[in-house]
């Protein structure tokens, strides 16, 4: 399996550069919506027809999912294997303003909808200055820098172990302020005195720098909408799988990300990742 794993992060360090690439003329939005009910740009449908046609083409892939698509694409020949999910492009309205995007991978040994706790590998491209890849596998997160140099894709280490800081610095939370729930505000309330706001529309680039310097993210329950916006197969479940193996803590605002029953392929979930004392603040806080 660990084979499987590795051919896996292989493809997607190798496409990185082409969804890169792809970015420059799709900017433009489609006339048709994503299975969220979202405007897909043609930058996602890029992003997700190379990762599908890729991803199935490896030995021991069953099936691939994303966000962009209704269904799950199985792979017909495979007799059992690992079930891919992926969110081609996070933070794909970014586009429009060249701002950063990414990326997002959940590798599940159990066919989809599973649970995170059926995850044995996540990570995310980030489409930044340069391009990184963060991976968490084994217990253990490694950043690498992805180079497309004449010889080929190269993936190299440039940190191994990457924990979270414990002395927070950075949060951004996710919403129209007027749309949170009042014990939520509260807490961001508190929490605005302690920490400086880093918010980017991106979840992959605003989680990246809760990774980097300590903090908090979250994309949490709002009036108009109990599960807030993020999708748990595609977007909650890896990244709390990857701020996890981070050392940090994962909630939907009662319980890890990683032990919320899965019931649909595009279900969303509230978002909350950090370190751990402020991931338990914040559930103290909610009612
Ligand atoms: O525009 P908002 O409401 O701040 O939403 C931003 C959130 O939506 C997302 O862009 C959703 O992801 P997609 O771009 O993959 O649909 C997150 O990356 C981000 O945290
Ligand atoms: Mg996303
Ligand atoms: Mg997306």
């Amino acid at each position: 399996m660990s084979e499987v794993v590795s051919a896996i992060v292989d493809v997607v360090t190798e496409t990185a550069p082409d969804v890169r690439a792809g970015l420059t003329g799709r900017r433009e939005y489609e006339t048709s919506e994503n299975p969220s009910g979202e405007q897909m740009l043609a930058a996602d449908r890029h992003a997700d027809e190379l990762l599908e046609d890729r991803l199935l083409a490896i030995d021991g892939v069953a099936s691939y999912a994303s966000e962009e698509r209704e269904g799950i694409v199985e792979d017909e020949e495979s007799d059992g294997g690992l079930h891919v999910a992926c969110d081609p492009l996070d933070g794909s309205s970014n586009l429009k303003s060249n701002n950063v995007m990414g990326t997002i991978l959940a590798v599940y040994d159990e066919p989809l909808p599973a649970p995170g706790r059926a995850l044995v590998a996540a990570g995310y491209v980030l489409y930044g200055p340069i391009t990184t890849l963060v991976l968490a596998r084994d217990d253990a997160v490694t950043e690498y820098v992805i180079d497309d140099t004449d010889e080929g894709v190269e993936r190299r280490v440039v940190e191994e172990d990457v924990t979270i800081p414990s002395d927070p610095v950075v949060y951004g939370f996710g919403g129209r302020v007027p749309d949170w729930h009042a014990d939520f505000e509260a807490f961001v309330r508190e929490i605005e005195d302690e920490l400086k706001l880093r918010y980017g529309g991106a979840m992959i680039g605003d989680v990246s720098q809760v990774m980097e310097y300590g903090g908090i993210f979250a994309y949490p329950s709002l009036e108009s909408a109990e599960n807030g916006k993020l999708r748990l197969q595609f977007e909650g479940n890896p990244i709390g799988y990857i701020v996890e193996s981070a050392g940090g803590r994962s909630s939907d605002g009662e319980r890890s990300l990683l032990d919320v029953e899965p019931d649909r392929l595009h279900q969303r979930v509230p978002v909350h990742v950090g370190n751990t004392e402020l991931i338990e603040r914040l559930e103290g806080a909610l009612d």
